[in-house]
């Protein structure tokens, strides 16, 4: 399975961040960071436009090369999610399959003042503290990685960290662990990750059970305003979209088109 592949390549890569830079070195920094925004999702409120999650990758194992790495401009990108005033920046932080890095995250926290979400495939406390590190106000957590004394483990570290918590969930059961765990923003992947087919129809099942105090994301697939509309109208409170800003020429119009707002000029 692709997951079990994603999360070897992220424990052997971390493994040797670890040997490089100690937790301690780490932790010591906490206490000189420049501030950041605090991010959160009010789940009453039902907004309109939705609220909208950008992402910044350049490949990913089911598209493989998104856009041309010679091309790959992410602070460029990160500039126009910020004139687009989209709600916080999803930055992959994954190397091997998404060719993702830290430094990414730092240079678009150079760039821009939103909140930025670390997509990554954590599975250690570690990984929290580079999060912090590198600017992030958001780190992801995937229910279907973690055992449930993790999942109650990062949340509780990432409160104190001051990091928001977007966990991930893919069926019924997972999100019952997810509210279990003390979730307050769960983030349901409409990709498949068995075999990368797309399904809202799966979001909007499982948006009844999820309570309306817990924040609700949808992520992945999400290409055309018939898409969100639908999204809207099953109450989700914000989207998560990569890969259709990604091959966007023109990002602030696809981010308006998404939104239902005519594209200016
Ligand atoms: O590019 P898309 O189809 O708009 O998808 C974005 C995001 O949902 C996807 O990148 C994603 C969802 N969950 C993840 C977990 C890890 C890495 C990546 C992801």
């Amino acid at each position: 399975m692709i997951l079990d592949e994603l999360v070897a390549a992220t424990r052997k890569n971390l493994q040797e961040r670890q040997a490089q830079v100690p937790l301690a070195v780490l932790q010591a920094q906490l206490a000189t960071l420049p501030p950041r925004p605090h991010f959160t999702l009010n789940a009453q409120a039902s907004d309109q436009p939705i609220k909208v999650i950008a992402e910044i990758k350049q490949a990913s194992p089911s598209k493989g090369q998104i856009v041309d790495p010679a091309t790959f401009d992410y602070q460029q990108i990160a500039r126009d999610y910020t004139a687009a005033h989209v709600d916080m920046i999803s930055v992959l932080t994954e190397e091997d399959y998404f060719k993702g890095s830290l430094a990414i995250l730092s240079a678009v926290a150079q760039t821009t003042q939103l909140p930025i979400l670390r997509k990554d495939f954590t599975i250690d406390p570690y990984m929290l503290y580079e999060a912090k590190v590198a600017g992030a106000s958001a780190i992801l957590l995937i229910v279907a990685i973690l055992t449930d004394a993790q999942l109650k483990d990062f949340l509780a570290l990432a409160h104190e960290l001051d990091l928001a918590a977007l966990v991930e969930a893919h069926d019924a059961d997972e999100i019952q662990r997810a509210i279990t765990a003390g979730a307050t923003m769960i983030g349901v992947n409409n990709r498949n990750l068995k075999d990368f087919s797309v399904d809202f129809n799966n979001t909007q099942r499982l948006r009844a059970s999820i309570p309306t105090d817990i924040a609700v994301i949808s992520e992945s697939g999400i290409q055309t305003r018939t898409d969100v509309a639908q999204l809207e109208a099953a109450g989700i409170n914000a989207i998560l979209v990569g890969e259709t800003f990604m091959r966007a020429t023109d990002k602030p119009a696809m981010i308006a088109k998404l939104r239902g707002q005519y594209p200016r000029g």
